[in-house]
C-alpha cells in the first residue's frame, strides 16, 4: 500500500521514515517544499493536487503543518492556508482517486477549561490562531473525504526538529537555572509513538481492514504532567546518563508572557 507523506524533515515525518522498515506492506513516499522528487508546498494549492495525481497513493498522510504557535499570531493568513485550507484540498484530491486521508491535529483545538482529560467528542474552542487553523483543517478534511482519520496529539518530542525536550537540553548547556510554567498540564508524546500508532492502522488498512476510518482519535503519551514537571523529568533522565542538567523553577503562565495563549488543561484521552 502506497502512502504519500507530506513533510520530510518534521518530527513525525522523520519518525515515520525511521519506522517504515518495520512495515513491509507499506511504501512511504515523502514530499516537501524542497529536496524530494515530488514537490509539495502546502501554501501552493496547485502543488497539492499535482503531488497526489503524480504519486497516486492509497493513503495521503499529512504530517506537515505550520507549527510555530506564537508566530502564527502574526501571520494568521499563511497559517490558515497551510493548516486550515491545504488539508481540505489534499483530502479532496485523495477522495477523487479513492485514497484515504490521515490528518494530524492538536490539543490546542481545545480551550483547556475542562477539569478532566479531553475526549474526541468534546467540543473544540481554540484560544489562538494556531489552534483555530488546525480546527479549520479538521473540519475541511471531514467535509472533503469520508475515508479520513484525524489523530489529535500533543506536546510532541523526538530527536528531530524543534521541540521542548531538545530546547531544555540545549538551554541547559549554558544555564544552570530555568523557569518553566507549572500551570499547563498535558501528555508529552514521543513522535515515535505517533508513527507506530499511525503505521499500525495503515497495516490494518493494507490488509483490507477499516480500522478507525471516519474517526477522530486522541493519540498521546501515557503520562500527564506540567511543562515544569516535564522539564524536571528531562533533566532527571539526562543526569542519569551523564548529560546536561539544570535547576527548574516553577512559574505561572502569567510569569512567562507569550503572544499566543495556551490551554491550561491540554490532557487528551482516547476512550477505547
Ligand atoms: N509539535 C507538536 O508539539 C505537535 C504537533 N502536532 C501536529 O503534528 C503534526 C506534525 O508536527 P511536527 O512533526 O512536530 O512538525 P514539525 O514542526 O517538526 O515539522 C513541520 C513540517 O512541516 C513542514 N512545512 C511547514 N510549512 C510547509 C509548507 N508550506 N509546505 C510544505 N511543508 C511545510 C516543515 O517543512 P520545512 O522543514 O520545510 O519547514 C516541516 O517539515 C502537525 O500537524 C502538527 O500540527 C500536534 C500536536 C503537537
Ligand atoms: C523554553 C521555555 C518554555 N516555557 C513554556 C512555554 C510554553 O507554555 C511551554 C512549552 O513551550 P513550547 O515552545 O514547546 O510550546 P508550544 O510551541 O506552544 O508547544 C505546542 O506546539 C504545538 C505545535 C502543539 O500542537 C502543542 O501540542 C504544543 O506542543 O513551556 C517555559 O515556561 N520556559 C521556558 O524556558
Ligand atoms: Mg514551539
Amino acid at each position: 500500500m502506497k502512502i504519500l507523506v507530506t513533510g520530510k524533515e518534521g518530527q513525525v515525518a522523520r519518525c515515520l521514515a525511521d519506522r517504515a522498515a518495520d512495515h513491509p506492506a507499506l511504501e512511504l513516499v515523502f514530499c516537501a517544499r524542497e529536496g524530494t522528487e515530488v514537490r509539495l508546498d502546502l501554501a501552493e494549492p496547485a502543488t497539492l493536487r499535482a503531488a497526489v495525481q503524480q504519486v497516486r497513493p492509497d493513503v495521503v498522510l499529512n504530517a506537515a503543518a505550520y507549527t510555530a504557535v506564537d508566530q502564527a499570531e502574526d501571520e494568521p493568513e499563511l497559517a490558515m492556508a497551510i493548516n486550515g485550507q491545504a488539508p481540505g484540498i489534499l483530502a479532496d484530491e485523495a477522495a477523487k482517486i479513492g485514497a484515504r486521508f490521515i490528518q494530524i491535529s492538536t490539543d490546542y483545538v481545545f480551550n483547556g477549561e475542562l477539569d478532566r482529560p479531553y475526549l474526541p467528542s468534546d467540543p473544540v474552542n481554540p484560544l489562538g490562531v494556531y489552534g483555530q487553523t488546525k480546527q479549520a483543517g479538521e473540519a475541511a478534511v471531514r467535509a472533503a473525504n469520508p475515508d479520513h482519520l484525524i489523530a489529535r496529539t500533543a506536546w510532541v518530542y523526538s530527536p528531530y526538529g524543534k521541540n521542548f525536550y531538545k530546547s531544555m537540553l540545549r538551554l541547559a548547556e549554558t544555564r544552570d537555572e530555568l523557569s518553566v510554567v507549572d500551570d499547563q498540564i498535558g501528555n508529552p508524546t514521543s513522535a515515535f509513538e505517533i508513527a507506530d500508532g499511525l503505521l499500525a492502522i495503515c497495516d490494518d488498512w493494507a490488509a483490507g481492514g477499516r480500522e478507525r476510518l471516519g474517526e477522530t482519535i486522541h493519540l498521546v503519551g501515557p503520562e500527564e504532567m506540567t511543562w515544569c514537571g516535564f522539564a524536571r523529568k528531562i533533566f532527571a533522565e539526562s543526569t542519569a546518563t551523564g548529560g546536561p542538567t539544570c535547576h527548574v523553577n516553577a512559574i505561572t503562565s502569567a510569569e512567562y508572557p507569550s503572544k499566543a495563549k495556551r490551554p491550561r488543561n491540554s490532557r487528551l484521552r482516547q476512550p477505547n
